[in-house]
């Protein structure tokens, strides 16, 4: 690949837009590396957009950025699952690469499209579908060779996060939150996604996947295009199982966080999983009432944290943004240059 590289971006919503201000604020430059976006899919082409999207370069038809010849990478940022899988395997059928931030895509497809991407000899990077800004996909990939992973437990949304942190430290009501949390651009385009828990459980199935572990019997509560999901089985990994059914932080009132409160304590929303002797991972989605003592309950506001415990090293926390325009952003282009230097090393 050349040092000058081409970018199709789909979807120019708050990622999107973050992803094109980096752009424009280092001018596509990063040693020795100039990204430049060619085509910019949206859906509504007369929507206002920030001064820093090139409105010549918009199209609302997804199919011209996946398959045009000026397009080296594609950055599917624009949500959703079914137009969402359709776009990535259309990218990748086509020759391109792709960085994408969607959880539901790849907690539910990523094994395909990973799969996809490797016979055809090209990269599919989602670091930005985990925690943000924080390299967390990275690290499992890269670090944990010799360690045996024992568990994970994390704060893995950013709106849950701000909206309970919002709610305890100034009696916010739970709708208020939220639409600060939306306004800040954390939520998902259907905020139901992450009240109720779903995101979390994507993130963490995503996680799990990353270290090899069997998450069909998870994606069997998620519903796509009106059918329950039924993934392969994958006989030889840990299977990882829900011990009790996942919540959001829909359920929380605020009689129980200003109790929390007064004891000291915090609501957080948490999920976890623990692998067990029996060879199954077990796994939990939900509120939890955290003391000091615990190390999530200063991870405050938009910040998602993770404490990754292995057998050799102990416990390692990751903490950092886990959601918002330019953390995502960075998430995006720091896997756009992995690609491009990886490219440059494959020859
Ligand atoms: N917000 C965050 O903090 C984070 C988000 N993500 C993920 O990033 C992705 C994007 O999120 P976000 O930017 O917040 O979402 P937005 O709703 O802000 O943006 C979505 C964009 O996709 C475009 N779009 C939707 N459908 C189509 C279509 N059929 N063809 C072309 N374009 C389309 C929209 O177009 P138009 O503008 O015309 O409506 C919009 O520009 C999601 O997968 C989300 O989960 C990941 C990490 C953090
Ligand atoms: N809606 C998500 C965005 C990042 O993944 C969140 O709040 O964590």
């Amino acid at each position: 690949m050349a040092n000058q590289v081409r970018l199709g971006i789909v979807g120019c919503g708050v990622i999107g837009s973050g992803v094109l201000r980096v752009l424009a604020d280092r001018k596509g430059a990063w040693e020795g590396v100039q990204l430049a976006a060619t085509h910019i899919a949206v859906r509504h082409l007369e929507r206002p957009r920030p001064e820093y999207v090139p409105r010549h370069l918009l199209t609302d038809d997804w199919r011209i950025v996946c398959e045009a010849d000026d397009v080296d990478i594609v950055i599917e940022v624009m949500g959703g699952i079914d137009v969402a899988h359709d776009v990535v395997r259309h990218a990748l059928e086509n020759g391109k690469s792709v960085v994408t931030a969607n959880k539901a895509l790849m907690a539910l497809y990523g094994e395909e499209l990973r799969d996809l991407a490797s016979k055809r000899g090209l990269f599919l990077r989602h670091e930005a579908s985990v925690l943000g800004g924080i390299p967390v996909l990275h690290t499992l990939h890269t670090y944990f060779e010799l360690n045996r992973v024992q568990s994970l437990r994390g704060i893995v949304n950013g709106t849950c996060n701000y909206i309970l942190t919002r709610m305890w430290e100034t009696g916010a009501p739970f709708a208020e939150a939220l639409q600060e949390a939306q306004a800040l651009g954390y939520a998902e385009p259907d905020p139901a996604a992450d009240v109720e828990g779903f995101d979390a459980y994507y993130k963490l199935q995503i996680l799990l996947q990353a270290l090899r572990v069997d998450t069909h019997l998870l994606q069997t509560e998620f519903v796509a295009d009106g059918q329950p999901f039924v993934g392969a089985a994958n006989s030889g990994k840990p299977l990882a199982t829900l011990t009790k059914p996942r919540r959001g932080i829909d359920s929380v009132d605020a009689a129980q966080i200003e109790a929390a409160r007064r004891a000291g304590a915090k609501v957080k929303h948490v999920a976890s999983a623990v692998w067990g002797e029996d060879g199954i991972v077990h796994c939990t989605v939900g509120p939890q009432v955290l003391q000091p003592d615990d190390p999530l309950y200063f991870v405050d506001g938009v910040n998602n944290a993770i404490a990754i415990t292995g057998d050799v090293v102990g416990t390692i926390t990751l903490i950092g943004p886990g959601a918002g325009a330019l953390p995502t952003a960075s998430a995006v282009l720091e896997d756009v240059l992995q690609i491009v230097r990886e490219s440059a090393d494959k020859g």
